[in-house]
């Protein structure tokens, strides 16, 4: 996929996003709400035309040669559309009709743990067993390439280790898969490389090691008592910044940084009780995106509502 643009109308979802993936490969597609995920995947999968750019699944355009693409890929949609009033075992079966070679029922059904429901009408089914039965059926033909659009939404913890098991097995057999998740555990978990979309583009690609590196260990702290936070140390010559009455650093190398630390207090007799260090993770990066843009709305605000208003400030 190399510069893929989509707009809706006057809106560009997805402004200028590029990336390979290799066969067998697990990749992720992360971002914030709205940030262009399905989007990107709807292009892939040949439901839209690009806007600009250029996209291809096995050598083809996924929208002009949809039918021999979507015969080798599985789609899992956010929303399956299925009859209430038939049973799981009658939904695959339809389902298996218009696929030739299609894996059978049982085979199915056992591999996303739902044997026991195949009885039951899909209008009893829970949310997250619906999702497993969007999975029985994106992988009824066998696919080459499997999309899964946040394939573990609704799902209790032991049921999203059992769609991860799967989905491993499946990577295994061979199967390249494309996941978009708000989980960022399961990014971590799965996949061998991850792109952060935001405000449709890409934040940062690589793999999860990759996109980490760099932004350091974090040390936080409830402020001693008998202290403040100006008379802390610096540590690896970063100052702590206060939040939620907690002291946080952000250190390149904590084992030097939390040796510092215990040193001072040693020196000062302080305890250092409610310690806690760790290592720069998914949710921190997500979470400064969320910032900055929150950052970026108040001056755009601030920028537009000035002339329009004509405020005196
Ligand atoms: N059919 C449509 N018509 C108009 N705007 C749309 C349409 N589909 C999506 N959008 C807009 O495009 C942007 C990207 O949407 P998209 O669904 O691709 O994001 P996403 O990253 O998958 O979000 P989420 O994590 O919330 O599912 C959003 O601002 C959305 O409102």
């Amino acid at each position: 996929m190399d510069g893929l643009r989509r707009s809706y109308g006057e809106y560009e979802a997805v402004r200028g996003v590029s990336f390979t993936i290799a066969r067998g490969e697990l990749f992720a597609l992360l971002g914030t709400n709205g940030a262009g995920k399905t989007t990107t995947l709807e292009v892939l999968e040949g439901y839209h035309p690009p806007t600009a750019g250029t996209v291809r699944v096995f050598g083809l355009d996924p929208y002009a040669d949809g039918a021999k693409v979507r015969r080798r890929t599985g789609v899992m949609l956010q929303e399956g559309g299925f009859f209430k009033e038939l049973t799981v075992r009658e939904t695959v079966d339809s389902w298996r009709s218009f696929i030739s070679g299609a894996r059978a029922t049982a085979e199915v059904l056992g591999l996303v743990g739902l044997e026991a429901k195949a009885s039951t009408r899909i209008g009893q089914l829970s949310g997250g067993e619906r999702r497993r039965l969007d999975l029985a059926l994106a992988v009824l033909n066998r696919p080459e390439l499997l999309f899964l659009d946040e394939p573990t939404t609704g799902m209790d913890p032991e049921a999203r280790r059992t769609t991860w098991r799967l989905v491993q097995e499946l990577k295994a057999a061979g199967t390249t898969v494309v996941l978009t998740t708000h989980y960022l555990e399961e990014a971590q978990q799965l996949a061998d490389r991850v792109a952060i979309m935001d405000r449709g583009a890409i934040a940062a690609t690589g793999t999860v090691g990759e996109v980490l590196a760099g932004r350091g260990d974090r040390i936080a702290l409830p402020v001693p008592r008998g202290c403040t936070i100006g008379e802390l140390p610096s540590l690896e010559g970063a100052l702590p910044a206060l939040a939620d009455g907690r002291a946080v650093y952000t250190v390149p190398r904590g084992a030097p940084a939390l040796a510092a630390l215990h040193t001072w207090a040693a020196g000062r007799g302080v305890e250092l009780d409610g310690l806690e260090v760790r290592g720069g993770s998914l949710e921190d990066l997500f979470l400064d995106l969320a910032d900055r843009n929150d950052r970026t709305d108040r001056t755009d605000r601030t920028d537009r509502s000035r002339p329009k208003a004509g405020l005196p400030r």
